[in-house]
């Protein structure tokens, strides 16, 4: 179902604290790390939104218990997995590659289908790999059947993990219940997004797993137990960048509770972007927040490890003073759209300039005029577009309800925010 939605223009500086909910990338490792434990495990403050619901429905349906705690919290009773089982996966990246290196630990049949737009997600280089590591698999991309055997002898692959760093967490996530644990290598071009491969290492190690991450491109988990523990979710960063954006682009100031000192979030870069767009940035108790400068700077820069934020720095660049490149992010053509696609086809549509190049975009700012932003079911796509809105009258977004796949009301939150000030 989509909702087309008339982004609300300010006409004046916002000034809000807002509290985002929880990183997606961390709920969905800590359910599969919960669901593959040798004891129950508790996620305070979990992101519940459609991707997370869904990783928690398809531990469900393999045996896992999973149960609302009364805070918001989740409680996991691991359960040794078991098929048959019909896993939706929507259009989570996390869902679709987290997954089946788990399900190949089921006893029986494990269906994976999703949306109509994750059948062109690329899958089978973790298929491939999965198929080298004792899997039964048959398909190359969504949907596909995993034939469970109860185990896997696991061993060492060789990938192109170029296309998406989630090949590399997915097999990680599951490799310490590999027989022989799991070691890959990355030959190709450069991996995305290492943040959140680094996001992956650190919390198997939370769970006791031994990790070897010390050679660049390979990756070695031994066999051994996966602990129970209590997992605390951070705000997500990626998700809190629309909000910074509306100060950044209002001259405003917004403030973020709860930011972390140290992450392993790719949004963590968020603070040095936003000041390389010209804004001032601080931390403290009350948390980060952004102050919106007179007028945002072009830049020229590489978003490969936190290629996430790839709309909302191009929302920022249309609206800027000078042109913007925006480099390192040719696989974000296979993220929930071809995002460099679509961002350059909606900026040109209300009238900017903006180009694709092979790797990112090309962005020269100008006059934007009022219009439909199309979203392409992509959550970030929307978010870009309600930035846009703020300061363009008349940006209508065509579907707002893509938004939950990662927040659960975001139409919401951007009217509190609104109403803030
Ligand atoms: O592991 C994760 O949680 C993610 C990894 C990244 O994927 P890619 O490496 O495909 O960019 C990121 O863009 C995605 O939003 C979440
Ligand atoms: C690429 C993204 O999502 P996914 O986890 O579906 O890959 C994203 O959230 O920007």
């Amino acid at each position: 179902m989509t909702s087309q939605w008339s982004a609300p223009t300010t006409d004046g500086p916002v000034h809000a604290t807002v509290p985002v909910p929880g990183s997606k990338s961390i709920t969905n490792r800590a359910l599969v790390l919960a669901a593959l434990a040798d004891g129950p495990s508790t996620l305070h403050a979990p992101l519940r939104s459609r991707d997370t619901t869904l990783m928690v429905a398809a531990l469900g349906a393999l045996g896992v218990g999973v149960a609302d705690g009364p805070d918001g919290s989740w409680l996991v009773t691991p359960h040794a997995l078991r098929g048959p089982a019909a896993v939706d996966c929507g259009l989570a990246g996390t869902v679709m590659r987290f997954l089946p290196p788990a399900a190949a630990l089921a006893v029986g049949e494990v269906v994976f289908d999703g949306d109509e737009h994750a059948r062109l997600r690329p899958m089978t280089t973790i298929l491939d790999a999965l198929r080298a590591l004792g899997a039964d698999v048959d398909g190359e991309a969504l949907p596909f059947t995993l034939h469970g055997k109860g185990g896997l002898p696991g061993g060492e692959v060789t990938i192109d993990a170029s296309a998406s760093s989630q090949f590399v967490s997915g097999l990680l996530l599951s490799g310490a219940r590999y027989e022989g644990g799991v070691t890959v290598a990355h030959r190709g071009e450069p991996v995305p997004s290492l943040p959140h491969i680094e996001m992956t290492t650190s919390m198997l190690r939370e769970a006791g797993v031994v990790v070897d991450d010390s050679t660049p491109d390979a990756w070695r988990v031994e066999p051994g137990p996966v602990a129970g523990r209590e997992w605390r979710v951070e705000p997500d960063l990626s998700n809190a960048t629309p909000f910074l954006a509306a100060a950044a682009v209002t001259g405003g100031e917004v403030t973020i509770p709860g930011w972390p000192a140290t992450t392993t979030q790719p949004g963590g870069a968020a603070r040095a972007i936003f000041e390389r767009f010209g804004c001032a940035v601080t931390a403290d108790e009350r948390g980060l927040t952004v102050r919106g400068p007179e007028r945002l700077t072009g830049l020229d820069i590489d978003l490969r490890d936190e290629s996430e934020l790839t709309p909302t720095v191009a929302a920022l660049a249309a609206l800027a003073d000078g042109p913007t490149v925006i480099r390192g992010v040719a696989h974000i053509r296979g993220h929930e759209t071809d995002r460099i696609a679509a961002l350059a086809a909606e900026i040109n549509r209300l009238g900017g300039d903006a180009a694709e190049t092979a790797d990112g975009l090309v962005i020269t700012p100008r006059p934007l005029r009022g219009g439909v932003w199309r979203a392409y079911a992509d959550h970030r796509m929307a978010t870009a577009g309600a930035i846009i809105g703020l300061v363009v009258p008349g940006v209508a977004v065509d579907d707002i309800g893509s938004t939950t796949k990662t927040i659960p009301d975001f139409p919401g939150m951007w009217a509190t925010m609104l109403g803030a000030r």
